[in-house]
């Protein structure tokens, strides 16, 4: 087991191609598997924010006028860069973050291919452009372009640090933007080692910018900036509301990736065995803390004990340990604050009747970091708090349900609509299932697969817009009509009037 790396860089903040330091003070990087501060990041405010805006202003108006290809040979040289320092990226990831390491490392991989797979997009974005447009009239020629919006700021959150970054990142350059990211305060890390990877990559200064700090002074600003032409939100509904708000006082477009409560519908012809895992990976993954986590479990009936039975016993033989071990399943969650609200979450849950079936508290073996039990809570209400509120941890709480017009009713009976998931042989009743959710995205006899070709974002509270694939690159560009008139004919709209002869001595005025 690697249980010691390369130290944390000491970064400043990522502006104009350079590292500066911030005018607040800096703050702790905390090692989530002991507690243990491990380095510290620059907190930045306003006036960091507004150099950090224009020098990305700055570096637009020469960024807007390359070509797709030309930003495709960036991408591809940073996605070698985020390669070639994998291991150290994924183990400084698991230090911030808890994640376990198997994970941390998938999420580089996915990064590395986000950063590859926008570079062909940026490269089909050329063949893209001045696209004919049928306006049916021979005399005028109408064709579209997509150009960029100019400087676009990226706030993000701490469950997937610079996969979360990436989405934003690499779709907002492959179309042209600048960007100033504002990484979570609780794990920043890696996004300032992706603006180290830039730049090594020859990324032109102010291109790409770094600021970390806390919401309050570095992102609130980056939301309210007259400068920023466009922000990307992924994190808490309460936040979202905020940052769009801000966004909209200037009239300045949003995407809002929030949180949610996404049910999984189990029917009773599936293969318990094969579906146990999903739901497991469902829940327990990234420790709960995935914005489409199904964190809502409906069984039918029928099979509810068996399934149960199953399930508790998965629980309890998931390995949970020091992240740092390969094996590690489960690792602690990000913070104390993370922690605390939801050991008071299961405290609810027992308090409003739930019944424990397994978990519920810090795992005996692990007396320190923010560890706890993968925990399935059965007998859950629609009208009991575990079942409405985003928990954010590795909670499941099951409901049973007897048809399938009974599962797809509760299911969409919430605030959220992230995502959904929907477990049975018959594939028929699994389109019908996935037609009538109330979701961004639907998952069949799975859950949490994730593709950077297909699109994501939820409806309701969870927010709108989407991230990935070419949706996830159009959201990122402004599109231009470009008309031309190809007639050799004048425009024959006002008729030639005759000049009159009349003066106005002709007109007898009225006394
Ligand atoms: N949907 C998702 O992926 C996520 C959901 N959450 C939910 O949010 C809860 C709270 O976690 P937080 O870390 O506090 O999430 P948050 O939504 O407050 O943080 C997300 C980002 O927004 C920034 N931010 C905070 N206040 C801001 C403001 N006023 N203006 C602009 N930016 C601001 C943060 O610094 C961070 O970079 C979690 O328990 C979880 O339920 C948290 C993170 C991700
Ligand atoms: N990479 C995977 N599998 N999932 C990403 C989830 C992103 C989110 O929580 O918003
Ligand atoms: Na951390």
């Amino acid at each position: 087991m690697v249980t010691s790396g390369p130290p944390i860089p000491q970064r400043g903040l990522f502006i104009n191609g350079q590292w500066e330091s911030s005018s607040g003070r800096r703050l702790d990087v905390i090692n989530p598997f002991d507690g243990s501060v491990i380095g510290s990041i620059a907190g930045a405010d306003s006036h960091d924010v507004d150099r950090a805006v224009a020098a990305a202003s700055k570096a637009f108006k020469t960024w807007k006028k390359t070509s797709g290809t030309q930003r495709a040979g960036y991408l591809r040289k940073i996605s070698d860069g985020v390669k070639a320092r994998r291991s150290e990226l994924a183990y400084w990831e698991t230090l911030d973050n808890g994640k376990p390491i198997a994970e941390a490392e998938a999420d580089i991989d996915d990064v590395a291919a986000c950063f590859n797979y926008y570079a062909t997009l940026a490269e089909k974005l050329d063949e893209r452009q001045d696209q004919r447009v049928d306006v049916g009239e021979e005399d005028f020629l109408s064709s579209v372009r997509r150009e960029p919006l100019g400087v676009v700021s990226a706030i993000t959150p701490w469950n997937y640090p610079q996969l979360m970054a990436a989405w934003k990142v690499c779709p907002a350059l492959a179309a042209g933007n600048t960007v100033v990211l504002k990484p979570s305060e609780l794990a920043s890390v890696t996004c300032l080692e992706l603006a180290a990877i830039a730049h090594e990559a020859g990324l032109p200064p102010g291109v790409f910018n770094v600021v970390t700090g806390l919401g309050r002074d570095a992102g609130a600003p980056l939301s309210s900036h007259p400068g920023v032409a466009k922000v990307a939100f992924t994190g808490s509904v309460e936040t979202g509301r905020a940052v769009n708000l801000a966004a909209a006082q200037n009239l300045r477009p949003t995407t809002m990736e929030l949180g949610g409560k996404s049910p999984m519908i189990i029917f009773e012809d599936c293969d318990i065995d094969k579906t146990v895992e999903w739901i497991a990976f469902g829940i327990f993954a990234n420790s709960g803390q995935i914005c489409s986590a199904t964190s809502r479990l409906l069984i039918q009936k029928s099979i509810a004990p068996q399934l149960l039975q199953k399930l508790k016993a998965r629980a309890e033989s998931i390995k949970v340990s020091n992240p740092l071990d390969p094996d590690c399943r489960l690792g602690p969650v990000v913070s104390e604050g993370q922690h605390s609200k939801i050991l008071k979450y299961i405290e609810v849950g027992k308090k409003e009747g739930a019944k424990l079936l397994t978990g519920g508290a810090r795992p005996p073996h692990l007396q320190k970091g923010f560890f706890i039990q993968p925990t399935v809570f059965t007998d859950v209400t629609p009208d009991m708090t575990i079942w409405r509120q985003e928990i954010f941890g590795p909670v499941l709480a099951t409901a049973t349900f007897t048809d399938e017009a009974e599962a797809v009713r509760i299911a969409n009976e919430s605030e959220f609509g992230l995502g959904a998931a929907v477990v049975s042989a018959d594939k028929q009743r699994c389109q019908r299932v996935a037609r009538a959710l109330e979701a961004g995205i639907v998952w069949i006899n799975c859950s949490q697969p994730t593709f950077l070709q297909a699109p994501w974002g939820g409806t309701k509270n969870s927010g709108f817009g989407r991230e990935l694939g070419q949706w996830g690159l159009d959201a990122f560009t402004s599109v231009k009509q470009i008309t031309s008139y190809i007639s050799d004919a004048k425009l024959d709209w006002y008729p030639e009037m005759v000049k009159s002869k009349m003066s106005l001595s002709d007109v007898s005025v009225e006394p």
